[in-house]
């Protein structure tokens, strides 16, 4: 059987690198590509990429997923920065481009994906809850995707069962204090020389409190979700936001 050809964006970043090293060691992937700042994306077509996966900046991944559906070439995409105004635009070049599928995985850790999970079922049980991200001090942007996503998902656990807004009589404070409001959670981020990315969910109710705490502790943690991605996004035609789609959790 003919292997995969994939190629790596952001290919000498911290996650970019550790990708380049997990699609070498595969048996049924071929790296064809290894693009940094700068290279032309022709290197992706000119090579017969199948799948690119990117890991480089918000600045750049539209500039790259524009190119790569155009072309035909699925996505993996852990770069963070996705509002819905870029999933619009995303979704308007997919439709273009039917056959053409796109994974973006707020984040790629297998443990990260059940922390999520578990917070959202959570959710509905308790009355408070908070998110605290904890991440290296060179991350660019805060508060992480993983942390805004699990806030996204909790609210709408909330919403679902009916709950109001959390109680909170803070009525004055620091700016930023209580953490960024992210669809009325509070997400606290952390950076801290020696970590990796880290992350804790707090619920809090009468009587008692429960604590969902995922721990990445090497970016090799990260490679069994890229792999997965890439060999799953090939027959996922569209877009697919969240690896738990492709873990069947249910
Ligand atoms: N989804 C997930 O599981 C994870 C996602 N991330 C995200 O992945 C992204 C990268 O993270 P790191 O590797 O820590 O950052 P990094 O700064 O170490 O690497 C980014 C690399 O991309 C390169 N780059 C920028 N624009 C480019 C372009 N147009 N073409 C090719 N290369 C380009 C930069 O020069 C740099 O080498 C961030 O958005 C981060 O939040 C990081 C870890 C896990
Ligand atoms: O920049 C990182 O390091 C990470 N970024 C992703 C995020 O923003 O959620 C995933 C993970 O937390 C590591």
């Amino acid at each position: 059987m003919s292997k995969l050809r994939v190629a790596v964006l952001g290919a000498r970043g911290r996650m970019g690198s550790e990708a380049v090293r997990a699609v070498e060691a595969a048996d049924d992937l071929e790296l064809v590509a290894a693009l940094g700042r700068g290279d032309s994306l022709t290197a992706l077509t000119e090579a017969g990429a199948q799948v690119a996966v990117d890991l480089t900046t918000p600045d750049s991944v539209m500039e790259n997923l524009e190119f790569c559906v155009s072309h035909g070439i699925h996505g993996v995409v852990g770069t963070t920065g996705w509002s819905d105004e870029r999933l619009t635009a995303l979704r308007g070049w997919l439709a273009d481009s039917p056959d053409t599928g796109v994974l973006i995985a707020p984040n790629f850790g297998i443990g990260a994906v059940l922390m999520m999970r578990f917070a959202q079922q959570a959710a509905r049980f308790y009355e408070s809850v908070e998110v605290v991200e904890l991440h290296h001090p060179n991350k660019a942007d805060a508060p992480s995707g993983t942390a805004a996503r699990t806030a996204q998902l909790i609210a709408g656990a909330r919403e679902a069962a009916g709950l109001g807004a959390q109680p909170d009589a803070t009525s004055t404070a620091l700016e930023g204090a209580r953490g960024a409001d992210v669809d009325g959670v509070p997400v606290h981020s952390v950076r801290l020389r020696g970590l990796v990315a880290h992350q804790e969910v707090l619920f809090g109710d009468e009587g008692e409190t429960l604590t969902v705490r995922h721990d990445s502790l090497h970016r090799g943690s990260f490679m069994p979700g890229v792999l997965l991605g890439v060999r799953r996004v090939v027959s996922e035609p569209g877009l697919t936001f969240g690896l738990e789609h492709f873990l069947d959790l249910d």
